[in-house]
């Protein structure tokens, strides 16, 4: 289905006179965590690809798993159990890759796929990501996995940029030289394979530029820089930041960063967004964004030191479901007025994505942009909260499709390789984000306060919906 989706996208853009001879370089992003298994012999038809032929006519029979598992796939948490075990636990095994396992993480793939079917993975010569498979598409022979997707398989050492041993014989045998080394973020990988010169008229020394992930490629795409931080408030919240001394917990991920070698990227997830901003809306402002807005601006910073955790479904980070809503004494309280609830949910979400972006490492920069993109972001008292509790000015940007722009300019920064020019030079000229809202005055004393009140109470709830240890 992959093959024939790239068959379909060259066939058309060529049918719509698209000049591929003014195509210098190219890059790509792929799902995160997939995998792709190329059968014994696959590199041969690879290398040897008839440009009078489409791609997927002539590679059908170049796979060992015919049906690739991708991110919704959660079935393996035998084997993340297992890998935990096999490295000293959670802790250890993030400390080392990023992450505690994951199930849709692609060491734990393999690992089901080598106990379930040996057969299959033993007919196997590489494992592909999604990501490298299709920079291999483009080069006629297999590209290596970038550092920053490799992140995503809880096989890498983040830090020294090599491959676990602990990790990959814990997951299955021979598993190095099926993955092959991988390389930096933006390495050139090599030039187009002909088949692209001849069929599509792609000039011979177009560079390839290895492929990443779909979210390091947005955070390349939304162009962040050291102490940034990208807010999607959509359905559910997701934070990109960007780390230089990352400190790998058991929630979240470390990823090694797309664009700057040296340093990492963070993703963290938070599922109650917007839909419980929806239902607070509903309850409290009439179903009524402007006077969900209102409640906001009628209320002071800090809420009168009112504070609230609104779950309705179980949240990721923390693990934590219900509402709870506590006075300036910390007292347990049942109900606060309308126009109080509303500021308790907006502080509470944001107060939690800056305790848990420090909690990987994250620290305010004076520099600090927050860029803000999804459904809430049209709301500028939102972003006024979210101004004031980071202390930061926030952007906001249109962020479709920012993985595959992202791609695009990680491609023209493979034009310079070689030269140390830094990605974010390389991009300066791009359209800049547009300032939404700034901090208030006295907006840090007053959270500075509130921050350690609120994680505080967070630890509360946790160490009561767990109950005491065993
Ligand atoms: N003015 C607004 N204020 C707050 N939230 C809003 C506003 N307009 C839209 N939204 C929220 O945006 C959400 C959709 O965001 P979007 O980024 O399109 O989601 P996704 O891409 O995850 O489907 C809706 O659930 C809605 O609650
Ligand atoms: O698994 C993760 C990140 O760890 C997901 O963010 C996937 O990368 C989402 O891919 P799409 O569904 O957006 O293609």
């Amino acid at each position: 289905m992959w093959v024939q989706a790239l068959d379909t996208i060259l066939e058309r853009m060529k049918a719509l006179g698209f000049d591929f001879s003014q195509v210098l370089a190219l890059s790509g992003a792929g799902q995160q965590h997939g995998s792709v298994y190329w059968k014994t012999g696959a590199s041969q038809v690879l290398t040897n690809l008839s440009p009078d032929l489409l791609l997927h006519k002539q590679l059908q029979a170049c796979f060992s798993i015919k049906d690739s598992p991708v991110w919704m796939d959660s079935s393996t948490t035998a084997q993340c159990r297992q890998l935990e075990a096999a490295v000293g636990g959670a802790q250890a095994l993030s400390s080392l890759t990023g992450s505690r396992a994951y199930e849709r993480f692609t060491g734990n793939q393999i690992a089901k796929i080598y106990q379930q079917n040996p057969e299959a993975y033993s007919h196997t010569e590489r494992i592909s990501l999604v990501s490298s498979f299709a920079a291999s598409l483009f080069l006629g022979s297999y590209s290596p996995i970038d550092y920053s997707d490799g992140s995503g398989m809880n096989l890498l050492q983040i830090q020294d940029k090599v491959w676990s041993q602990a990790c990959l014989s814990a997951c299955a045998p021979h598993l190095e030289e099926k993955l092959g080394s991988p390389v930096p973020s933006c390495s050139v990988v090599g030039a187009i394979s002909s088949y692209y010169v001849q069929r599509y008229g792609f000039p011979p020394g177009c560079k390839v530029v290895a492929f990443t992930g779909d979210n390091p490629a947005s955070l390349a795409g939304m162009r962040l820089e050291e102490g940034d931080i990208a807010v999607s408030l959509g359905t559910s919240d997701t934070l990109f930041l960007w780390l230089q001394e990352p400190m790998p917990a058991l929630e979240g991920h470390i990823f090694c960063n797309p664009v700057d070698p040296q340093h990492y990227m963070a993703l963290l997830c938070f599922k109650n967004g917007s839909l419980m901003r929806e239902k607070i809306r509903d309850e409290s402002a009439s179903c009524s964004w402007s006077d969900f807005s209102e409640a906001l601006r009628s209320t002071e910073m800090g809420n009168g030191g009112n504070l609230g955790f609104y779950f309705d479904i179980m949240e990721i980070t923390p693990e934590i479901i219900g509402r709870h809503r506590f006075s300036a004494e910390n007292l347990k309280v049942s109900a606060f007025p309308g126009d109080v609830e509303i500021r308790a949910l907006i502080e509470g979400q944001f107060m939690a994505k800056r305790i848990h972006a420090e909690g990987l490492g994250y620290r305010v920069m004076p520099k600090t942009k927050i860029l803000a993109t999804g459904g809430a972001s049209h709301n500028k008292d939102i972003l006024q909260v979210l101004a004031d509790v980071f202390g930061a000015p926030v952007y906001v940007i249109d962020t479709a499709n920012s993985a595959c722009v992202g791609s695009a300019y990680r491609a023209f920064h493979g034009l310079a390789a070689g030269t140390d020019l830094p990605f974010s030079e390389v991009v300066k000229l791009a359209p800049n984000p547009r300032l939404a809202a700034t901090p208030s005055s006295g907006a840090s004393q007053v959270y500075e306060a509130l921050l350690p009140q609120y994680a505080k109470l967070e630890q509360r709830i946790l160490a009561q919906t767990r109950g005491p240890p065993e």
